[in-house]
């Protein structure tokens, strides 16, 4: 499954923001890089379908070779994570993860266990997650948008509010767990975008290195 943007571009006010013509591959991480209101964001926006009225859009978004330019956006099976997702705090820990399963889904009990014992949290489901540590609360967070089993990913400055020794975990943690989709990440950080690996773009699509 890949990610296509084809001659994505957005404007507002007439004013070219955007420009991404690409594609992301099953397993690839490409980093957007770029100074504070360049357009990150919304480019993220534009990907899964909630850009803000005062921005234009033109150009396509493929999925898996599926044109998803006009799906709305609860239904174009991409998990968003951002920096600072909030797990439910009415709900358990297994709760917050079930949360992400598709209604319906058999074996959600076995389903939410693997996610515990993928994030390092085997046996503690019942646990609220104001108990959890920074960086249990955010492979919970992960865990959670990977269990909607979306066909990409899309994480928005996701490690900047972890402390030092924990981003590095994070960031291993989470490239691993998202091995097999396609992955936007956007950050400030090129410490992010050396983990990720991958191409590093601005919004523009000129390469930065
Ligand atoms: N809902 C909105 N309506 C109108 N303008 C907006 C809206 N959201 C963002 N903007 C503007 O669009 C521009 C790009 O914002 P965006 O949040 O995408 O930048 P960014 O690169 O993600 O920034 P940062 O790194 O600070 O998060 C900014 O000038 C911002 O003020």
């Amino acid at each position: 499954m890949s990610l296509q943007l084809d001659k994505l571009r957005i404007t507002q006010d007439g004013r070219e923001m955007v420009s991404l013509d690409l594609t992301v591959a099953a397993g690839e991480v490409l980093t957007l890089m770029g100074p504070s209101g360049c357009g990150k964001s919304t480019a993220l926006a534009a990907i899964i379908g909630a850009l803000p009225p005062a921005f234009k859009m033109t150009g396509h978004i493929h999925l898996g070779g599926k044109d998803v330019t006009n799906v709305p956006t609860f239904k174009r099976r991409m998990g968003l994570l951002f920096q600072d997702d909030v797990l439910f705090p009415h709900l358990s820990v297994g709760g917050n993860l079930g949360f992400g399963l598709p209604r319906g889904t058999p074996d959600r009990d076995a389903r939410i266990a693997e996610a515990l014992s993928a994030a390092g949290l085997d046996g503690m489901g019942k646990r609220d997650p104001a108990t959890l540590s920074g960086g249990q609360r955010a492979r919970v967070a992960l865990m959670r948008t990977l269990l909607s089993a979306p066909h990409a990913l899309l994480l928005d400055e996701p490690f900047s509010k972890l402390d030092a020794g924990l981003r590095d975990q994070m960031r291993a943690f989470t490239f691993a767990q998202a091995r097999d989709l396609p992955t936007i990440l956007v950050t400030h950080d090129i410490e992010d975008a050396r983990a990720a690996g991958g191409r590093v773009l601005s919004v523009t699509g000129t390469s930065i290195s």
